[in-house]
């Protein structure tokens, strides 16, 4: 099998090696294609490697019937649809940390290049103009540095500027003050920031939530003369309300690296001498442009080789030896899942995983994610994935709990799984028992021992005498060997449960003859 990757923006060459080393993988290289052409051929991509550049959008992935991841070579992930990645069960992974020390090295130039007027300094020189009065700037010692979003590079801005001996002031809502404190980072609310700083830098993520979070209302809480960074994502900072605080003197400069769109050949900012700007060149180092297209190419590797990916950005992401630790749980889950709802036909209410002794101590959301996935692509089919699992159920209205306990009744590990339906609940359990590998011990409320693998034939019936006889019969008259046989019942004469191996899948007019026995009431056969 071959993986077709498209690469769209300009990506480092030495950075896809793991790519293009990779056999079963092809790479494709297109840095200038229209939105349309991109559209066009993206019908025929595994995936898809981008920069900030492409737009990855709901109508683009719309056409994209074949791709399974995008990989964003940097952090910000707001020109992709996550969305509609996620509904469409397309994984997307970033490179969170390559850039970091890039992105804080450029914020602090461009901060220093404000505080002292170096750009237009140099442009005047280059315009011929020896001018020494008018280039005047202010130090940076003792000035208070505010930081809005104390994340990788807020924190490694705040350690850059504290060597500049500057305060530094932070307001991150995410952020507990005593980690703050740890770093030794001065920490209050966003008007206090506001209020406070001499410098104001900007490092959130654009969101819903941060959209023009420096507003016309966050200009007039700050002080005269204030200085304004954003080298974080354009929008952050609402360009008309910070063009008029400039033009009122409110603010006495501006450095930008990033815009609300981008490319721009002309704006208005730009026009005023206070702004300084560069196009978007925060992670352009050969370092970061490097090491981030080393870790998507390698996590795009790793998830076409079934591994874990490192930086997943619409799943959670769990360490490779967590995910090891949890390997043969994550496959009872699966079993457990396709042989509950195999039991249970209705439309599906809710969903409850439930995990129990020494799986407790453990990050378990992998085992939701894989059983609503197994549940789910019975009524949905094959693209339900564990990207869009848990998004297709909110979407259908299923309620998902998932619960821990480190009770541990009979056994070191449970895993249970609840299902209600339109008319009805189902409920399994299965342990992995030390050196013997995965065992079902329990099937609504019947006590069971059964390795979850091969034909299973599972039957409610009465308890009466000869039912087992008659059944053993019927399935030797069609050459089907018994491998191994579980009873249980609720009391005598009553409802009853078998479930038998069997050593060869059996046909479905079996299944109609022993359904026709007169104590049965239920019959199925499901494949492990
Ligand atoms: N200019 C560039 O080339 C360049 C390069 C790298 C990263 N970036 C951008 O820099 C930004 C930060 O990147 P990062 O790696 O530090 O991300 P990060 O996720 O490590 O940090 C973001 C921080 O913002 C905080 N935050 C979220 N909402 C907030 C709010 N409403 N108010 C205050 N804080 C809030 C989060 O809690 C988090 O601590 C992103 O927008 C990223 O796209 C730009
Ligand atoms: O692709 C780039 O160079 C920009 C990257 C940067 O904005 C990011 O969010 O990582």
């Amino acid at each position: 099998m071959t993986y077709n990757i498209l690469i769209s923006d300009p990506l480092h060459k030495e950075g896809i090696t793991p790519l293009l080393n990779h056999k079963d993988i092809h790479v494709d290289i297109h840095t200038d294609l229209t939105s349309e052409q991109l559209v066009a051929k993206i019908g025929s991509y595994d995936g898809l490697l981008v920069r900030s550049q492409t737009q990855v959008t709901k109508e683009l992935l719309e056409h994209a019937r074949n791709l399974k991841i995008v990989g964003r070579a940097g952090v910000g992930v707001d020109n992709i649809d996550l969305d509609a990645a996620t509904e469409r069960g397309i994984i997307v992974v970033n490179a969170p940390n390559a850039n970091t020390n890039s992105a804080a090295e450029h914020t602090m130039a461009m901060i220093m290049a404000l505080s002292r007027k170096i750009p237009q300094a140099y442009f005047a020189l280059k315009n011929h103009q020896w001018d020494r009065k008018n280039y005047v700037g202010v130090e940076l010692k003792n000035k208070t540095l505010g930081i809005i979003g104390l994340g990788r590079i807020g924190t490694e801005v705040a350690y850059r500027a504290k060597g500049q001996r500057m305060k530094v002031f932070a307001y991150d809502p995410f952020l507990s003050p005593e980690k703050a404190e740890k770093m030794g980072i001065a920490f209050g609310t966003l008007e206090e920031v506001l209020k406070t700083s001499d410098f104001i830098t900007v490092h959130t993520p654009l969101m819903k939530e941060t959209k023009h979070l420096i507003n016309e209302e966050a200009f007039n809480l700050m002080k005269p003369g204030v200085q304004i960074v954003n080298c974080a994502r354009g929008g952050i900072i609402d360009e008309e309300a910070l063009y008029k605080a400039i033009i009122s003197k409110k603010v006495a400069g501006a450095a930008l690296d990033v815009f609300e769109k981008e490319p721009i050949h002309h704006h208005v900012l730009l026009e005023l001498p206070e702004v300084i700007a560069t196009p978007h060149l925060g992670a352009s180092t050969v370092e970061a442009q490097k090491n981030v297209t080393i870790d998507v190419s390698e996590d795009v590797v790793n998830f076409f080789a079934g591994d874990v990916v490192r930086n997943p950005v619409n799943i959670p992401s769990l360490p490779l030896d967590t995910m090891n630790k949890l390997a043969h749980h994550l496959t009872l889950a699966e079993k457990l899942g396709t042989l509950l709802i195999h039991l249970t036909e209705e439309a599906i209410e809710e969903i409850s995983v439930i995990f129990a002794g020494d799986l407790s101590d453990m990050e378990v959301s992998a085992f939701t994610r894989r059983t609503v996935r197994t549940i789910l692509r019975r009524h949905l089919g094959p693209h339900v994935n564990e990207v869009n699992a848990l998004y297709l159920a909110k979407k259908r209205g299923i309620i998902i709990h998932q619960g821990k306990t480190s009770e541990k009744n009979d056994f070191t590990n449970l895993l249970t799984l609840h299902l209600k339906t339109t008319s009805g609940t189902g409920c399994i359990s299965g342990t992995i028992l030390n050196g013997l590998g995965a065992r079902i011990v329990e099937i609504n409320g019947y006590r069971v021992d059964i390795i979850p693998e091969g034909h299973i034939v599972f039957i409610h019936h009465t308890d009466q005498p000869g039912v087992i006889g008659r059944l053993g019969s019927l399935l030797a008259e069609y050459n089907i060997n018994i491998a191994t046989m579980q009873v249980d019942r609720s009391d005598v004469g009553g409802d009853a449960i078998m479930v038998l191996k069997i050593d060869r899948k059996i046909d479905i007019h079996v299944v109609h003859e022993i359904q026709a026995m007169m104590e049965i009431n239920d019959v199925k056969a499901i494949d492990l």
